[in-house]
Formats: C-alpha cells, structure tokens, sequence
C-alpha cells in the first residue's frame, strides 16, 4: 500500500479458477460503501472478460460480520426518494448482475449477514454458514423493506413460501441450525472457511465449465420468463419510498449515536 492512501474496502484474489471477493471493513461489520459497491462492478467485468474462472465467492473480512448490509453512515445521508432510489437501484442492479452470472457463485458466510448482507447472500447460487453466524432481513426494524433486490430472490428462492415470508415480515435473525432446516443455508460449517470451501466445491470442480454454465442458463432463462430484472426494480422502488418516513429515519439515527456513544 502507498504510504498516506487508504486501503481498499474489498480485496479480490484469484487462485486456480476460484475468484474470491472479500469486503474489507471488519471495523465496519463489513458494512456496503459506493466503493464496495464498484469492487462488485469490477468482480461481474472480470468474469465475463476472464474465462478462466469457474466459480465467484464472496465473503467478510474478519470472523465476525458476512456482511452488516448498506453503510448506514455513508447512506443516511440520501434524503429523498429519488436519491434513494439512485443508490439501492445501483447496488440492485450489480446484484442483479452478480446473481445472473454465467458461473456458480457461492457466499461463504462467515460471521452474521443482516439486511443487505442477507440479501447479497440470498442473491447466491449456494450460501456456506459458519456455525454460530446469524443471519436475517432485518430491514423491517428500519422502517424499510429489502432494497436491493433480496426479498425477489428469497420469494423464488425455492424456500417454502411461508418461510420465505416469514424471514422477511419476521425482521429478526435466524441462527445457522433453523437456516439450514428452512432450506436457505446449504451447509454449515465450523472451523476454517477455507476448507468448508473446498470440501463443497470438491465435486463441482471436475464437473466441465460447459455443464455449469448450461446449468446456470436453465435457471436464468426461467427467471427471465418471470421477469425477474422489472420485479427486483418494484422492489426496490418500493424500499425507496419507506426511506423517506420518519420510522427509518429515527430508527437510522438511534443505532448511529448508539455505536457512537
Ligand atoms: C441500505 C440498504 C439496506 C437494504 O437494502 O437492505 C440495508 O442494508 S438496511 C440494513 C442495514 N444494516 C443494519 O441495520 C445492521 C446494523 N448493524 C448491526 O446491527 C450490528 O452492527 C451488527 C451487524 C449486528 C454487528 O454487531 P456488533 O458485532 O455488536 O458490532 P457493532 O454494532 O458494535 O458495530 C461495530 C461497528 O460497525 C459499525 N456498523 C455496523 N453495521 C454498520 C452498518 N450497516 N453501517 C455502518 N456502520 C455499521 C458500527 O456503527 C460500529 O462502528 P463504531 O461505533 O464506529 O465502532
């Protein structure tokens, strides 16, 4: 790192056709900034333009958070609707993006996943659960529904519908054991992220390309008959409005002077 810059909010390694994206805001519980954001942009680029990779990862930085959801610092500050919309639309649509790659995309999540960590999660292919991580759509606490995108994915998810449902009206955390027996984690794990990984991946690994991406074009291919781009869009535009009600906003403000006290 250059003396006197900030490091990078994400890292992105490569290794022998695995692509790893971390956010790297441990201090932050892994909390989505515009600059996490872009490395996401970035990550979709790269697999379209690199076809050496097989499968996408993403992960937390730390043992602690997957992903605490949108910087709620950094995104208080949008007021209107409008603004609003501007930032859950752009993260809804690289979402959009990363869900309908052409490789199996696995979220490795290692610690807790709230609100839009959940729904990054959710937007996965297969999601890897550390043992004691909670996760959860815990918007409705802030006044506001999912935002960008989560709630379509988690409804066509395959989840029974009444547990689909019920994650996101409930708002609350699920811990790992009731995750895996709804059906939305596919394993859990404890110990190293690195070999629950390989140990799930083991398989797939000598599985041709062709027959991933064959297999990720039969699901795609249905999403688009259910219009799944324009029904992410009404979500999120739905979101966008409960963001200017003063529910959200003094629900926002208490947990900032709470972490800042
Ligand atoms: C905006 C998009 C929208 C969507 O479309 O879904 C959302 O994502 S809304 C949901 C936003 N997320 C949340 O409401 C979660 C808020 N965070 C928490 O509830 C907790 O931090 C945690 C994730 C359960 C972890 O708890 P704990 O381990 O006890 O850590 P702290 O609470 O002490 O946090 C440490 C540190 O991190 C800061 N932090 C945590 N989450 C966020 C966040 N989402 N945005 C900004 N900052 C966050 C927290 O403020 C602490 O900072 P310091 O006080 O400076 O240490």
């Amino acid at each position: 790192m250059n003396k006197g810059m900030d490091k990078l909010a994400y890292k992105i390694d490569y290794i022998d056709g695995i692509l790893t994206f971390t956010i790297d805001r441990e201090e932050k519980r892994n909390a989505v900034n515009d600059e996490v954001m872009n490395g996401f942009k970035e990550i979709v680029t790269t697999i379209y333009e690199n076809k050496d990779v097989r499968f996408l990862i993403i992960t937390g930085a730390g043992a602690k958070a997957f992903c605490s959801g949108g910087d709620l610092s950094e995104f208080h500050k949008l007021q209107t609707e409008k603004d609003a919309f501007g930032m859950l639309s752009k993260m809804g649509t690289i979402l959009y993006e990363i869900a309908t790659l052409p490789v199996p995309t696995i979220a490795l999540i290692n610690g807790t996943a709230v609100g839009g960590g959940c729904e990054i999660a959710t937007a996965c292919d297969f999601r890897l659960v550390a043992k004691d991580a909670k996760c959860g759509f815990i918007q409705g606490t802030l006044g506001i529904t999912s935002g960008w995108g989560g709630g379509t994915y988690l409804l066509e998810s395959g989840l029974k519908q009444d547990f689909a449902l019920k994650m996101l009206v409930d708002s609350s955390t699920y811990d790992a054991d009731k995750l895996y027996e709804i059906g939305w984690a596919t394993n859990i794990f404890e110990g190293s992220k690195e070999v629950a990984l390989e140990n799930f991946i083991q398989h797939m690994r000598k599985i041709h390309p062709s027959v991933h991406h064959a297999y990720k074009e039969i699901k795609l291919r249905s999403w688009k008959e259910k219009n799944m781009f324009e029904r992410v869009m009404e979500e999120i535009k739905l979101c966008a409005k409960l963001w200017e009600s003063d529910e959200h906003i003094e629900a926002v403000n208490r947990f900032l002077n709470k972490s800042n006290k």
